[in-house]
């Protein structure tokens, strides 16, 4: 297996961790001599994970589905019509203010002292807040498996950010398409 489909794998192999319903993201950081440094995928903090609720808001669903049938602008307005007639305790019980993103805990679960001039193979392409933590850790490379959310207003941010600080963003396309996992031989 070429390197890159290893370190694509293991994001993949990653996110089914999660215990999201609806999106299950994975990161796999490798430094600069190929060697894998950090995994993770979006779950809740330690010691909230059966406690914290994995509901979407009813603004990030109503924005996918005007996204899905118009286009963008209209995706953002539903968003903040939405939002503007939620109470914010509803908000309270929704998972985006709970979730730790694949990246951060990737990030937070290195075991080396920094991730400076590492790559960051994730199953999704970056949210902007998770933008923020790359740039900061020194990163330099983004390899992305999807980029179905291409058009949410967060990972717009995101391309804003990775491409000022001059962060490589490189679409994965896989040398092998599936990768078999045997546990235990015949
Ligand atoms: O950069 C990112 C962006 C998103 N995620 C996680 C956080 C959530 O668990 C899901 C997104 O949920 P939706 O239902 O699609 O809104 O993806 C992440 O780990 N990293
Ligand atoms: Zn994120």
């Amino acid at each position: 297996m070429e390197p890159e489909d290893y370190f694509m794998a293991a994001a993949v192999l990653s996110a089914k961790q999660s215990k999201d319903p609806n999106r299950q993201v994975g990161a796999c950081i490798v430094n600069q001599d190929k060697k894998v440094v950090g995994v993770g995928y979006n779950k809740m903090p330690n010691g909230c994970e059966d406690h914290m609720p994995w509901s979407r808001s009813k603004a990030r669903e109503a924005a996918d589905a005007a996204k899905a049938s118009v286009m963008d602008t209209a995706a953002v307005a539903a968003i903040y019509a939405v939002k503007a007639d939620t109470p914010p305790e509803d908000e309270l019980n929704t998972k985006y203010l709970y979730v730790c993103h694949a990246e951060l805990n990737a990030i937070m679960n290195k075991n080396s002292a920094d991730l400076k001039g590492c790559s960051i193979y994730v199953t999704l392409f970056p949210c902007n807040e998770c933008a923020k933590l790359i740039i900061q850790a020194g990163m330099k490379e983004v390899v992305f498996l999807s980029d179905e959310l291409h058009d949410r207003v967060e990972t717009k941010a995101s391309r804003r950010m990775l491409q000022r600080a001059e962060i490589t963003m490189t679409e994965f396309l896989p040398k092998e398409t599936e990768v078999v996992l045997k546990l235990k031989s015949d």
